[in-house]
C-alpha cells in the first residue's frame, strides 16, 4: 500500500467517531484532506466544522460542508486531525504544515482527540522530525537563542526565498535534534519563553485514539 492509501484508509476509519447532527473540529494537511473528503461524502450528517487552518476552511467549503467561526462554537465532541509524530502515551509532534497553533486551540474545545496518521508515525521517543515552534517574527532571534539551551538546532522556516508566515502572521522555528523524554514538560518549558506563540507538542492535551494506517489494517490505540 502506498503511504497516501494508508493515509485514505485511516481517514474513511475516522468517519465513525463523527457525530451526527453536531459540529466537530478538523484539522490540517494531507491527512486531514483526506478525511475532509470522506467528510464530504456524509456532509448531510453533521451540523458543520470548526477548521484549523484557511487551508481547511476552503477545503471543506469546497465540499459545501458549513463552517463555523470557534467564537460561536461553545464544544464539540470530537477533533479529528492528523500528526508528524506519535508517541505510545498519545502525545504528539503537529505542525509540519505550520498549523499548529490554530489546531491547538481548535483541539481545546473539543472533547475527544482522534489522530489519524500513517503507521510510520508512531515512534518510541518524540523527536526525529524537527519540532515546530510559532513565533512572533520581532522575537524569533531571542527565541532561538532560548532554544538552543534545550539542545537542539532552530531554523527559521522558509518559502520562496522569505520567511514563511503562519495564518496567524507568524513564524516557524524548526527544532531540529532533540530527544523529547518529558514531552509534557517541554511543552510548558517552551510555551514559556516570551515571543512563543505555541510549540508543536501536543502532550498536556495529546490524542485519545489513534487511528494508524498499517498493511494489516487500521489499527486503533486508545491513550
Ligand atoms: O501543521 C500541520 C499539522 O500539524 C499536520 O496535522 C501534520 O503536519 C501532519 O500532516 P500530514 O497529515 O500531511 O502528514
Amino acid at each position: 500500500m502506498t503511504q497516501d492509501e494508508l493515509k485514505q484508509a485511516v481517514a474513511r476509519a475516522a468517519i465513525e467517531y463523527v457525530p451526527s447532527g453536531e459540529i466537530i473540529g478538523v484539522g490540517t494537511g494531507s491527512t486531514a484532506n483526506f478525511f475532509i473528503d470522506e467528510l464530504g461524502k456524509i456532509k448531510d450528517r453533521i451540523k458543520g466544522a470548526v477548521a484549523s487552518s484557511e487551508a481547511t476552511a476552503a477545503r471543506l467549503k469546497s465540499h459545501g460542508i458549513p463552517v463555523f467561526d470557534l467564537n460561536d462554537v461553545d464544544s464539540m465532541s470530537v477533533y479529528i486531525d492528523g500528526a508528524d509524530e506519535i508517541d505510545p502515551k498519545g502525545a504528539m509532534i503537529k505542525g509540519g504544515g505550520a498549523a499548529l497553533t490554530r489546531e491547538k486551540i481548535v483541539a481545546s474545545v473539543a472533547n475527544k482527540f482522534v489522530c489519524i496518521a500513517d503507521g510510520s508515525k508512531l515512534v518510541d521517543v518524540l523527536g526525529a522530525f524537527p519540532l515546530p515552534v510559532e513565533v512572533i517574527p520581532m522575537a524569533q532571534a531571542a527565541v532561538a537563542r532560548k532554544l538552543k539551551t534545550f539542545g537542539g538546532e532552530p531554523r527559521l522556516r522558509m518559502k520562496d526565498g522569505q520567511p514563511l508566515l503562519t495564518d496567524n502572521g507568524c513564524m516557524i522555528l524548526d527544532v531540529v535534534g532533540l530527544k523529547i523524554t518529558d514531552p509534557a514538560g517541554l511543552e510548558a518549558q517552551i510555551n514559556n519563553i516570551p515571543g512563543v506563540v505555541t510549540v508543536g507538542l501536543f502532550a498536556q492535551r495529546g490524542a485519545d485514539v489513534g487511528l494508524l494506517g498499517t498493511a494489516e489494517g487500521v489499527k486503533k490505540l486508545t491513550f
